[in-house]
């Protein structure tokens, strides 16, 4: 007999629904479109949003129900990223206006989630038409904002890519089903790319053919989207925003960056990822930024008897393998990630910071992440091979 089938629980009394899981889409927000894109104000002025923002304060008082308030986040996060940084580092505004924070802060109160633009908006809530690669689109977009399209359609693929996998944890027996669970995401004898999400693709291609469009270097608009340090640690804002009309005090947020993605911590916890202590205090920091049921699959997963030790001492051997198997997906999923944040964010920075910046549209000027001015960006880079390392350091010897 098999000993990873030798005892039998019932499965954990949870559904993927209950985390706002969709078993088609897993944590992207399902067919978040429902009418025409929503205009915003100013977005499109050549005077930026800061003057197009003459609107009078708005309620949220009407908005009614999940998916209302996770497009009127995904709007007024848009809205008050265009309103700070339309000058660029140079000139960050220092106060929201009421007439936009305090609509904001309302409906982030009532989803659980920060007040800033999240990955949880950019990607998950921002997608329609995922029936091929070259039909899906963002529903909100920026002036100018061509490469930062391609990272966001990449990663919207990616979250699709990776929902058999989300099924895996929760779904299984607790002893009985690992084999079973880890064969669905491993397949016998292969790797197992097909649930793991693959390697983030090189997003340099053209609209229109199977791969979104990014551009290489430099790319300003990739970095406003991927460096997290939008008002905390950032120089250029050392105290923070302040949310007119909500709090006394400014508040530092980090902005929208795939580790706020909910799979690839859902992937570590259920394979027993122990990451090291400065990287983990990083995606910790980064999981209050997740909608909080995506945040509770995680903390599901890590409730449940450890994965790593259960196939530990299963000295089953083809579980062994299968276990390695996924454990060597992830590592190289993160080795390739590296590869690409470092031609489209550290080169970028280091180009950018030779030339100056190119700054066509406001918010290309945004700005970089603080710890890579003046270290060539080896920062992010040790951060994402800690990472990585931590990821190989779970394999089991076989
Ligand atoms: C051009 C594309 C990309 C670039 C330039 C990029 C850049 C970065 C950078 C600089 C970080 C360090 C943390 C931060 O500053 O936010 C990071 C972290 C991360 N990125 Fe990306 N990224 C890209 C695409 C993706 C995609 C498609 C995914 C898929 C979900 C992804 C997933 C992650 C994750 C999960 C982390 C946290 C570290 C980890 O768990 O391995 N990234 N990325």
């Amino acid at each position: 007999m098999d000993p990873a089938d030798e005892t039998e629980q019932p499965p954990p009394p949870c559904a993927l629904d209950k985390f706002h899981i969709s078993p088609e889409y897993g944590f992207l927000l399902p067919d978040p479109q429902v009418g025409p894109p929503p205009s915003l104000p100013g977005m499109g002025s050549p005077r930026g949003p800061r003057q197009g923002l003459t609107a009078p304060q708005l309620s949220a008082a009407q908005l009614h129900g999940h998916r209302d308030l996770r497009l009127a986040h995904l709007v007024l996060g848009f809205i008050t990223a265009g309103y700070v940084w339309q000058d660029g580092e140079e000139g960050p505004a220092k106060v929201l206006p009421q007439n936009l924070a305090v609509p904001f802060w309302e409906v982030s109160r009532r989803l659980g989630l920060p007040p800033i633009l999240l990955h949880a908006d950019l990607v998950l809530a921002n997608w329609r038409d995922l029936s091929t690669c070259a039909n899906l689109d963002p529903i909100v977009w920026l002036p100018g904002g061509e490469s930062l399209r391609g990272f966001v359609l990449v990663t919207m693929l990616v979250e699709k890519a990776a929902v058999p996998g989300l099924q895996v944890p929760l779904g299984m027996p607790r002893v009985r089903g690992i084999g079973r669970g880890l064969s669905a995401w491993s397949g016998p004898g292969r790797c197992c790319t097909p649930a793991l999400p693959q390697a983030p693709p090189e997003p340099a291609c053209a609209r229109g053919t199977e791969q979104p469009v990014l551009d290489p270097l430099p790319c300003a608009a990739l970095q406003w989207a991927t460096l997290p340090s939008w008002w905390r640690d950032n120089p250029a804002m050392p105290a923070g925003l302040l949310y007119e009309g909500v709090w006394e005090l400014p508040q530092a947020y980090s902005g929208g960056s795939a580790a706020q993605s909910t799979v690839l911590h859902a992937f570590d916890a259920f394979l027993g990822v122990r990451h090291h202590e400065e990287s983990s205090a990083f995606l910790h920091r980064m999981r209050d930024y997740m909608p909080p049921r995506h945040r509770a699959f995680v903390e599901a997963i890590q409730a449940l008897p450890p994965l790593r030790e259960l196939v530990l001492s299963s000295g089953n051997e083809a579980l062994h393998c299968a276990y390695n198997r996924c454990v060597t997906a992830l590592a190289a999923f993160r080795t390739r990630h590296i590869a690409v944040a470092t031609k489209y964010v550290v080169t970028a920075t280091a180009a950018k910071r030779s030339r100056g910046s190119p700054g066509t549209s406001p918010l290309q000027a945004a700005p970089s992440r603080p710890e890579q001015r003046g270290t060539g960006g080896s920062p992010v880079l040790r951060f994402l091979k800690s990472v990585r390392d931590a990821t190989r350091e779970a394999l089991l010897n076989v």
